[in-house]
């Protein structure tokens, strides 16, 4: 059997395993890339790439319907969901060729890939792989519940409805979390009639609490019937029909439906082939165990992205990919990972965007916490694009009242994000922010007016008009706004 030997394998061509790819192979190293089918991964072929591009065709559909409210005249038509998925598909695809780059100079290889030993593999049971380090960037997949009658019924994914060829007239969504309401929307924007179950008393439940009443009240306002404290817990058919049995408390509820989606969480890639006990690595239901520098229970072997559980972003794959490489290539001075400033967000429209701590665990770890909220309808540009709906949440702690976290809801939304991750990262303070001048008319503004009404209500502008009505003698409203800062 021929035998290769590199510096670093890679199991897993995703977000994770692709940068981490790049990564070695611009250090240096001798890598290879090994994947069960093609590069991507979920992001590219079943999750954000495809999921945005069909949110952005929905808000076109949207923006035509709603045109003549501005004295436009276009008529609303019926879509046709196979030209959107052909149009999906070539999106996936220009993503994916920009994505070539990635694995310049690296060697790659399909298929199957089994450990034998904590530095040997199997690839595709005819060639044996040395390598002093591996990374096990294998990603996750739908969650199927044990759910009585489901396999019978049928449901879809977010791997196969990306593939749609005509829209179901109505459709079930089992789970609000991310991927059940930004599929609720765009599907439902596109014409079909939605009714989403979750189990928990509201949709996505890991934001904060008005996040989750404006995007739900956005939601029915735009026909969806949301169901909430109600878990499903049997499907079957009814002719060609397809009906969801919930529970909500003491009752059961049904909904009958052309399709059912189940989006109920993710699980994570340790399929039986890998072998991992014959390298001694160790995991349980939720992944791979992991310390904070990505190391497995075997210490030349590392796990990132999705495979560890946690943060389920491509974005903290991209970011675990530095922390593992630099780790497995320079054991001498290894990084631990830092999660005090994660951003993401939720493609609705309006976006929701978060970083940092909720109100409720801001208090919990500092002391002196202020919540500063500003509405979205204060930003010249949301009035001019008659996108009002939202707000920016700041929590601020401590007597610096630095911001340790911020939950938006607005139009563009995400595109403020940054900026907040970069000044919490960097513990800048909210006078840095409004300090800065910002480009007029944007939605960043924003930011700078939410900063700024933070600071005139806070403690350091409070003691600032104190100190200049001593000077000057005069009523602080007077001088307010001119020498604050
Ligand atoms: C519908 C949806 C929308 C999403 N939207 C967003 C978003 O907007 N923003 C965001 O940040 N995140 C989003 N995510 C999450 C994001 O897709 C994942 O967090 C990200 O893909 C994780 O990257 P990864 O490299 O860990 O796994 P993946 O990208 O899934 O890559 C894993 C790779 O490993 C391969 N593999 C699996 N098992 C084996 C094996 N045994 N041997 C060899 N190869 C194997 C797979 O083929 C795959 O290519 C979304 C997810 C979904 C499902
Ligand atoms: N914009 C983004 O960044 C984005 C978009 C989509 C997905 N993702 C990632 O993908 C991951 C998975 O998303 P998801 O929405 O599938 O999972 P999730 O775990 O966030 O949400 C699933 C929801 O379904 C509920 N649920 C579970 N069983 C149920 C049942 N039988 N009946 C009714 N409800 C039930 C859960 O309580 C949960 O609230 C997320 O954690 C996220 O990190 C990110």
């Amino acid at each position: 059997m021929p035998r290769t030997h590199y510096d670093l394998a890679i199991i897993g061509g995703g977000s994770a395993g692709l940068t981490a790819a790049h990564l070695a192979q611009s250090l240096g190293a001798n890598v290879l890339l090994i994947d069960k089918e093609s590069l991507g991964g979920d992001c590219l072929h079943y999750g954000c790439v495809p999921s945005k591009s069909l949110i952005h065709v929905a808000r076109v559909v949207q923006q035509a319907r709603q045109a003549a409210q501005f004295g436009s005249m276009a008529t609303y038509q019926r879509v046709d969901m196979a030209k959107i998925s052909a149009s999906i598909q070539g999106v996936i695809q220009r993503v994916s060729d920009a994505e070539k780059t990635y694995t310049e100079g690296v060697t790659v290889a399909f298929g199957h890939a089994s450990f034998t030993s904590s530095t040997t593999l199997l690839l595709n049971n005819e060639e044996e792989i040395t390598s002093r380090r591996i990374l096990i960037a294998t990603g996750s997949h739908p969650a199927v519940p044990q759910i009585e009658g489901l396999q019978t019924t049928g449901y879809l994914t977010n791997e196969d409805v990306f593939d749609l060829t005509a829209l179901p007239e109505s459709l079930v969504i089992a789970g609000g979390g991310p991927i059940g309401v930004e599929l609720a929307q765009a599907l439902g924007r596109l014409g079909t009639k939605i009714t989403l179950i979750q189990g928990p008393e509201r949709l996505l439940p890991r934001e904060d609490p008005e996040v989750s009443e404006t995007i739900a009240g956005i939601l029915k306002s735009e026909d969806i019937d949301i169901i909430t404290n109600a878990r499903v817990v049997k499907a079957h058919h009814n002719g060609t029909k397809k009906v969801v049995t919930a529970r909500q408390g003491m009752q059961m509820l049904q909904f009958e439906a052309d399709e059912l989606l189940l989006a109920l969480g993710r699980q994570p890639n340790i399929e039986e082939h890998l072998n991992l006990e014959a390298a001694g690595v160790q995991y349980n239901e939720k992944g791979i165990l992991v310390d904070e520098h990505l190391q497995t229970s075997v210490p030349n072997i590392f796990a990132l992205g999705d495979v560890i559980g946690g943060y389920l972003f491509t974005h903290v794959a991209s970011y675990h990919a530095g922390i593992a490489v630099r780790n497995a290539l320079v054991p001498l001075a290894k990084k631990k990972v830092d999660y005090r400033v994660v951003p993401w967000c939720t493609f609705t429209e309006p976006e929701v965007a978060r970083v940092g701590l909720l109100p409720v665990e801001a208090e919990r770890q500092h002391k002196h916490v202020r919540i500063m909220k500003f509405p979205w309808s204060k930003i010249d540009r949301a009035q001019t694009a008659n996108e009002t709906a939202g707000f920016i949440k700041l929590v601020l702690a401590g007597n610096k009242e630095q911001i340790v976290g911020a939950h938006l809801v607005g139009a563009g939304a995400g595109e403020l994000l940054g900026e907040i991750a970069l000044a919490m990262q960097h513990r800048l303070t909210i006078k840095d922010i409004f300090n800065t001048i910002h480009p007029y008319p944007t939605m960043s503004t924003g930011l700078q007016q939410a900063t700024f009404e933070a600071f005139l209500t806070g403690p350091e502008a409070a003691s600032n008009r104190k100190f200049i009505q001593i000077l000057w003698g005069k009523p602080t409203s007077y001088i307010r706004n001119a020498f604050l800062y």
